[in-house]
């Protein structure tokens, strides 16, 4: 049977490159090209992180103004990461990412971006030592996990419970080992955490080790405390 190629009926006017890869009804004949796309990505990634090897990863929103509060604790918690020897390792974009990259240049610390392309301008920001640009997010995700020894959360959208949700299940997996998750803010944190507890753990989906992958702070020196209970001081040389 054939398969229906005509393009111009097929594809929306938002369609994006992604959308053929998960679209079944659309030929498959260019997944080889992807694979050299993945393949070429991760050798991209694992060359130029290989000396990275004190990062902290620093997750939260891309939509943190200048002027807010979170944005100068993104900043501090970068910072304070730097001066403790850390390189600080974010998403590259705006908001909170912009605070870690900025923080940790402001204590003259490796300042990594692990930016993605979007179907729309988001824009790297401009306190990034190192930046490196991927078009597919697991690849991305990879860079992150690989080259970070810790995660810290700061408040965000989907974006940052996508990253909180995949170390938690790489930790309970036991995929990463000995792998501190912290989560900046108990406002914002705590009525999640009581959903985990309330729901997931009450209704069996998850047990009561998996509630302690995880710790809540309100500070930046707490976070960067946590980091080091776990993975001790920062190795030298970032
Ligand atoms: C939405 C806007 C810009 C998007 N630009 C991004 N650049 C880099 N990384 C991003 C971007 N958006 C999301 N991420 C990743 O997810 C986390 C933030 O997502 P959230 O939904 O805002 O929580 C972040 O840690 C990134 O790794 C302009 O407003």
């Amino acid at each position: 049977m054939g398969v229906v190629k005509d393009r111009r009926r097929q594809r929306p006017h938002d369609w994006t490159p992604d959308q053929d890869l998960l679209d079944q009804q659309l030929e498959i004949a260019t997944d080889p090209s992807r694979v050299e796309r993945m393949r070429g990505e991760l050798e991209m990634g694992f060359r130029a992180l290989s000396d990275v090897t004190n990062g902290v990863a620093v997750f939260g929103s891309a939509r943190t103004s200048e002027d807010d509060l979170e944005y100068a604790l993104g900043r501090e918690l970068g910072r304070r990461l730097g001066e403790a020897g850390w390189a600080v390792v974010t998403g590259g974009g705006p908001g909170t990412m912009e605070a870690a990259n900025r923080g940790a240049q402001d204590a003259g610390a490796l300042s990594v971006g692990l930016t993605i392309d979007l179907p729309f301008e988001a824009g790297q920001n401009d306190h990034i030592d190192l930046a490196l640009n991927f078009h597919y997010f697991f690849t991305r995700k990879v860079m992150f996990v690989r080259y970070s020894r810790a995660f810290v959360v700061m408040p965000g959208g989907f974006g940052t419970l996508d990253e909180l949700f995949e170390a938690l299940t790489l930790i309970q997996t036991r995929k990463i080992l000995s792998f501190p998750v912290v989560l900046v803010g108990h406002d914002f944190w705590d009525p999640l955490v009581d959903w985990l507890r309330d729901t997931l753990l009450a209704g069996d989906k998850i047990s009561l080790d998996d509630m302690e992958r995880f710790v809540v702070v309100d500070t930046a020196e707490e976070a960067v405390a946590c980091v080091e209970e776990t993975c001790g001081p920062a190795r030298a040389g970032a």
